[in-house]
């Protein structure tokens, strides 16, 4: 696998070697030994999955300490724009963001590490999202600033205003209003 960096310390894009033959492809979608080797050890113990139809957004999510969640995440059908804003207080990147097409085709990966809230878009007509969390799943450690916040800057690739939300994340509030749990160090 290659690593791509991003103009975020510690964000980045794998690209999996693919092996394409008459029969279709095949490429190791995690290994742990390459993962320590090229990006650093992450114990990832849990693997999610979600299916999402065109123009539904979901995020822009992390847990709370002590459970923030490191993510690696992938779009295995369809096409998704992925969305990782740093919001450790005292970051040089605080409230940027970096955007990645993930897509059944280009096969990328996206590494969010703890510290970043993240969320995407659906881009095509179905989309479904693999990926795996450092941390189990604690409901009440739930924190989220809103996808719709314009002034994060981000291009979703999509007319928002028909974006479709769940009713938790229609309720997080602006980045300007949030206080962030996170330091950087
Ligand atoms: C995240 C999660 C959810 N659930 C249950 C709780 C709800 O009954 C149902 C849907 O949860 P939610 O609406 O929070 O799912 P998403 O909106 O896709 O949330 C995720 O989407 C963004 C993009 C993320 O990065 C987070 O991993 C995660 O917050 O699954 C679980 O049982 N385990 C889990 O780990």
């Amino acid at each position: 696998m290659e690593l791509i960096k991003t103009d975020i310390e510690g964000v980045v894009i794998i690209e999996p070697r693919i092996f394409k033959d008459a029969r279709g492809y095949f490429f190791e979608s995690f290994s742990q030994r390459e993962f320590d080797e090229k990006v650093g050890h992450v114990e990832f113990v849990q693997d999610n999955e979600s299916m999402s139809s065109y123009g539904v957004m979901r995020g822009l999510h992390f847990q709370r300490p002590p459970y923030t969640q490191a993510k690696l995440v992938r779009c295995v059908r369809g096409k998704v724009l992925d969305v990782a804003v740093d919001i450790r207080k005292g970051s040089p990147t605080y409230g940027r963001h970096v955007a990645v097409e993930l897509t059944e085709d280009n096969h990328r990966q996206f590494f969010i590490p703890k510290g970043f809230a993240h969320g995407f878009a659906v881009l095509s007509e179905t989309a479904v999202f693999q990926y795996k969390c450092d941390e189990f799943y604690h409901p009440e450690a739930d924190g989220g600033i809103s996808i719709l916040d314009n002034s994060l800057g981000i291009d979703w690739r999509i007319p928002t205003e028909h974006a479709i939300l769940s009713e938790k994340d229609t309720k997080h509030p602006l980045f300007k209003d949030f206080d962030s749990p996170f330091s950087p160090f």
